[in-house]
């Protein structure tokens, strides 16, 4: 569906992306990282809206250097800001945009009607777009990229503004439009974890750099942790120690790196899932050492969250200066493989997990 050669953009001050190479496939494909690490400057290349400095682009076997045009007829573009018209209804403003697709009146009525239905805004398709809630507008959006049948949809940043009934909403709409209607989707977050939920696969970069590309069940596999705290006793006056050493003693692989600047910060131990046995072990040991459970929760991190922590702690392991980029880069080798966003699951009680 897409393939970037060597892709780089620079403006005078930014390198947006860096000698990127991707090749990605049909389904749900998460393109995330922190603000800034180029995902919006990578779609404009894609559609051929913005020059690439260096290295090539292709979308659906058409470069992106001169076939924009017609890579635009067969993609729609969800854009991360809105500029929608506020005195017009989302019937007026989606047929418009199909008819600007090149779709003949009737076509256009008739597609606006489904798209708008399947976004769930068929009830309020008459009201005026300027009346309508962040959520409602989010879906103008996606019904606009959705209504002259794409064979990929590009989306940027769908989810933000939303709460999280409107993003987990919007999350399945995603879903959904490969599931029932068979378009490919590339859709970026700075969420890891909601992309995790959503996708097939997954693209991490940084600094216009790629740091990861994998399938989600690949990256699930490998970034299984569970975050555990316990509060003390009488008996164990230092209720993590001791539950660092009896889980050490069990066999469980617990890792090094500590939670800063959360809620229980330096209590919280990172205990490396290798399936359900890894939750009754906790369960028993917790219970055998009698102190209580506060959380225990598989891990969800902010990618941004993922590379600060990492990089903090390998400053304190390895004091040897790297180049930004490389230390970048292997932070998030490295906190990618032990981070663990998939679904929450909190096993515990007590106080909400962070
Ligand atoms: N037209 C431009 N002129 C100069 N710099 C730009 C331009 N567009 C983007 N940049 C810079 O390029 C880098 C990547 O920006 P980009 O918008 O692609 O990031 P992003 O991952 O989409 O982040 P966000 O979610 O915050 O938009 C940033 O440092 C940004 O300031």
């Amino acid at each position: 569906m897409i393939a970037t050669e060597s892709l780089s953009k620079r403006f005078p001050r930014v390198t947006a992306l860096d000698r990127l190479s991707l090749d990605i496939g049909p389904g749900v494909t998460g393109l995330v990282g922190a603000n800034g690490a180029g995902k919006s400057t990578l779609i404009k290349i894609l559609l051929g809206l913005s020059p690439a400095t260096e290295g090539t682009a292709a979308v659906l076997g058409l470069d992106v250097a001169t076939s924009g045009g017609a890579i635009r007829e067969q993609v729609g573009y969800m854009p991360e800001h809105d500029a929608l018209p506020p005195d017009v209804s989302a019937t007026e403003f989606v047929v418009h945009m199909a008819r600007m697709s090149g779709l003949p009146p009737t076509a256009a009525r008739e597609r606006t009607a489904d798209t708008l239905r399947h976004v769930g805004l068929y009830e309020e398709r008459y009201r005026p777009i300027g009346g309508y809630s962040t959520g409602m507008k989010q879906r103008v959006k996606l019904a606009q990229a959705l209504v002259h049948d794409p064979k990929l949809v590009l989306l940027d940043e769908p989810t933000n503004g939303l709460d999280p009934v409107g993003r987990d909403e919007m999350l399945s709409l995603i879903r959904r439009i490969y599931t029932d209607f068979g378009i490919s989707v590339l859709v970026t977050s700075h969420l890891l974890g909601e992309l995790e939920r959503t996708c097939d696969h997954v693209v991490v970069i940084d600094g216009g750099t790629l740091l990861r590309s994998s399938s989600t069940s690949d990256f699930t596999q490998t970034t299984a942790t569970l975050a555990v705290e316990v509060t003390d006793s009488d008996t164990h006056p230092d209720g993590t120690r001791a539950l660092r050493e009896a889980l050490t003693a069990a066999g469980a692989k617990l890792h090094a790196r500590v939670e800063d600047g959360l809620p229980g910060a330096g209590h919280i131990l990172l205990v490396e899932a290798t399936g359900e046995q890894t939750y009754d072990l906790v369960r028993d040991t917790v219970a055998d050492l009698g102190v209580g459970l506060v959380r225990m929760e598989q891990r969800r991190h902010h990618i941004a969250e993922v590379f600060r922590t990492d990089a903090h702690t390998e400053t304190d392991a390895e004091p040897a200066a790297r180049e930004p980029v490389a230390a970048a880069q292997h932070a998030a080798q490295h906190s990618v493989q032990h981070a663990a966003p998939h679904a929450v699951q909190q096993k515990g009680h007590g106080r909400d997990g962070i």
